[in-house]
C-alpha cells in the first residue's frame, strides 16, 4: 500500500489479502446471475475485487445506519430508513453500468433483506428534439446535455423516502423513450451510474453526489476506453443487423469499415473531449478509484483515506 495525496494506492495482490477471511463462495446459482450482467466479467475479478468491495461498501452501510439512528435520538425524532446512494462515475464506455449491475447483484446477494435498485443519468439527458433546439446534438454528454436540476430533485426525493421517477434512454433509439420512467420507490440502496454524477451543475448549488454515502469513479486509460467503445460498437451493429428500427441500423447493413470509421470519428470529436474537459476532473471527488486495464480486469484501487 502506498500514499498517494488523500488516497491510498492499493495493488490488486494486496486488495485481494485484504478481506480474505470474509469471502465468501458464490453458489452456482449466484455465478448464474453474475454471468448473466455480462458473460465476459472475470470471476477471478469477482472474487478479488468486487467482493472485498462489497465488504467495505459493508461498513459503510453499518456506520451510516448507526449515524443516521444516533443523530435521530439526538433531534429527539423517530428513526427512519435514509437510503443508502452510491455513485459510480467515468468515461463512456468504460464499464459503469457493467460494475453497476455487478454490485446490484452482489449486495442483494449478500444483503438478501435489502432492496437494492439502480439507475443510470443516461435517462436525464435532454430528449434530442431539445437537444436540437439547443443546438448541441453534437454535445451529447456533455454536462449542458443533462437536465441537471431535474437529476437533484429526483435524487433529493428518494433520500427523503419519496417516490421518484427517472426518464429512460434507449441506446438503441438514441434518444428518451417518451412517457416510459423507471420507478424508485423505497431503496435501501440506490446506485447512481453515470458519466456526470460527480460533475458540478453550472446554475447549481449542489452537486449531486452531495447526496452521495459512497462514490467510485472507474478508471482506464483512454487508448483501451476508445477500444472498449469501439467493440460495443461492433456488438450493438451485429444486434441492429435484423431491426430497421434500430438507430444503427443503416450502419448495421452498410459498409463496416465506414460505419467504425464514423464510430472513431464520434469517439474523437464527441467522448474523448468529454471525457477530458469535464469527466476526468471529477475523478478525484472519488470514494474509491477502480483502474482497469486490457480485459477490464483491476490492477490497482485508490481508496480515499479522509
Ligand atoms: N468487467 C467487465 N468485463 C468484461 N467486459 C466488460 C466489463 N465491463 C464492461 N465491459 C464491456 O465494456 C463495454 C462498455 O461497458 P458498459 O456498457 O458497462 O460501459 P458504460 O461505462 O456504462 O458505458 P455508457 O456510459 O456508454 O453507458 C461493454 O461492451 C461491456 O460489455
Ligand atoms: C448516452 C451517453 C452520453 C452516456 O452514456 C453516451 O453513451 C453517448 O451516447 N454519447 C454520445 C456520442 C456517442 O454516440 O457515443
Amino acid at each position: 500500500m502506498y500514499n498517494q495525496m488523500n488516497y491510498y494506492k492499493i495493488p490488486r495482490e494486496e486488495w485481494r489479502d485484504l478481506y480474505q477471511k470474509y469471502q465468501v463462495s458464490l453458489s452456482t446459482e449466484e455465478l448464474g446471475r453474475i454471468r448473466s450482467v455480462n458473460d465476459r466479467i472475470s470471476l477471478a475479478d469477482v472474487q478479488d475485487i468486487y467482493q472485498p468491495l462489497v465488504h467495505l461498501l459493508g461498513i459503510h452501510l453499518e456506520s451510516r445506519r448507526k449515524l443516521m439512528k444516533k443523530q435521530a435520538e439526538f433531534l429527539g425524532i423517530a428513526p427512519h430508513k435514509v437510503p443508502f446512494i452510491l455513485g459510480i462515475a467515468g468515461s463512456v464506455a468504460v464499464g459503469k453500468s457493467t460494475t453497476a449491475r455487478l454490485l446490484q447483484t452482489l449486495l442483494s446477494t449478500v444483503y438478501p433483506e435489502k432492496n437494492v435498485q439502480l439507475i443510470t443519468t443516461d435517462g436525464f439527458l435532454f430528449p434530442n428534439k431539445e437537444l436540437k433546439r439547443r443546438q448541441i446534438m453534437q454535445k451529447k454528454g456533455f454536462p449542458e446535455s443533462y437536465d441537471m436540476a431535474r437529476l437533484l430533485t429526483f435524487t433529493n426525493d428518494v433520500k427523503n423516502g419519496l417516490p421518484a421517477k427517472a426518464p429512460v434512454y434507449s441506446h438503441k433509439v438514441y434518444d428518451i423513450l417518451p412517457n416510459k420512467f423507471e420507478i424508485v420507490d423505497n431503496p435501501d440502496i440506490l446506485i447512481v451510474e453515470g458519466i456526470n454524477v460527480l460533475q458540478l451543475p453550472s446554475n447549481q448549488q449542489l452537486y449531486v453526489s452531495d447526496f452521495f454515502d459512497f462514490s467510485i469513479y472507474v478508471d482506464a486509460k483512454e487508448d483501451l476506453i476508445r477500444d472498449w467503445y469501439l467493440e460495443r460498437f461492433e456488438t450493438l451493429l451485429d444486434t441492429a443487423f435484423l431491426d430497421p428500427t434500430n438507430y444503427y441500423y443503416p450502419y448495421a447493413i452498410g459498409d463496416r469499415l465506414r460505419a467504425v470509421s464514423m464510430a472513431r470519428q464520434v469517439w474523437k470529436t464527441i467522448n474523448s473531449p468529454n471525457l477530458r474537459e469535464y469527466i476526468l476532473p471529477t475523478r478525484n471527488r472519488a470514494d474509491l478509484i477502480l483502474h482497469k486495464t486490457q480485459n477490464h480486469l483491476v490492477n490497482e484501487l485508490f481508496l480515499r483515506k479522509y
